[in-house]
């Protein structure tokens, strides 16, 4: 009989993830197997995969532990690794509720973007202190098919590039990553995001993420979308000491961010946990070849 391994499948506005409990930091989830977990016909389906360690245990995280018990390792669905995913912050922490590790009310947890607050709603939403937007200068154009716009380069931990377009529409199917300029603005790649107006202070997005493709919803998308916004409109609360609050429509749901005078940004939204169940290893171990 093959060992089996636990895991969970959540989703933050429907960007959904695998999520594989180690507390001890005992598994091996190399790119091969991580990407084999998130394959949505031959694995279990996910945006992304959420391996929960104890701080402590990891050597990434080790340098957090008196800050955060527990360390969010996140891996794209494609295996590679990424700074920082905002719905994924927040589904780790709805799992480590359902676990029982903590309970309602404040938590920290330790990112490879630093250690993050996290405040988990009564019956409800989840909270993330997002830590502050860096928006580089320079000029970046994203483009799909035959049609280019400008973007604005705005650093969650991760990169984005937000673009303002007429219809959510012209950013076509997003089957492959909407090729960008300058290269040097984006070494390591980006998450591209096309935005409408929906109304005071009311956006729409659909995004292409670096390592899953198109998604339902990217939390730091939707922060890096809301600042470049406030950006655009002339709201600066850093300048004006006054909060800005944007409501970002993903497709898969809503997300309330707001950023603060001090710069710090908040995203409110739903996580959940949907199912839980048992990885063959051997299966695992075979897919990985
Ligand atoms: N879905 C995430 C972002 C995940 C990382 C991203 N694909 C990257 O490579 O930077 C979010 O909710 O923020």
């Amino acid at each position: 009989m093959s060992t089996r391994i636990a895991f969970l499948k959540g989703h933050g506005t429907e960007n959904d993830f695998v999520i594989v409990p180690d507390p001890e930091n005992t598994l091996d989830l190399p790119p091969a197997a991580v990407a084999a977990l998130c394959d949505r016909r031959a694995g279990i389906g996910g945006d992304g995969l959420l391996h929960v360690v104890r701080s402590a245990e990891h050597p990434e995280a080790a340098h957090m532990a008196a800050e955060a018990e527990w360390f969010m390792d996140y891996r794209n669905g494609d295996g590679s690794v990424a700074e920082m995913c905002g719905n994924g912050v927040r589904v780790f922490a709805r799992y480590l509720q359902r676990a029982g590790h903590v309970t309602e009310g404040d938590l920290a947890v330790a990112t490879r973007g630093g250690v993050k607050a996290v405040h988990i709603a009564k019956g409800g939403d989840v909270t993330v202190g997002m830590g502050k937007a860096l928006l580089p200068e320079g000029d970046v154009t994203v483009s799909v098919g035959d049609r280019s716009w400008p973007a604005r380069n705005v650093n969650m931990g991760n990169p984005h590039a937000v673009a303002f377009v007429d219809d959510l529409a012209h950013a076509g199917d997003l089957y492959s990553p909407p090729p960008f300029s300058p290269a040097a603005a984006y070494p390591s790649g980006v998450n591209v995001e096309f935005v409408v107006d929906r109304g005071p202070r009311h956006v729409a997005m659909r995004v292409h993420e670096r390592g899953a493709g198109e998604t339902r919803s990217c939390g730091t998308g939707a922060c890096a979308v809301a600042v470049a916004t406030a950006r655009r409109d002339g709201a600066d609360p850093v300048a004006t000491g006054t909060p800005a609050t944007y409501t970002v429509d993903v497709p898969g749901g809503t997300l309330v961010i707001t950023e603060r005078s001090d710069g710090e940004i908040e995203m409110t939204g739903p996580a959940v946990i949907v199912a839980e169940g048992e990885i063959d290893a051997d299966w695992l171990e075979n897919a990985v070849g």
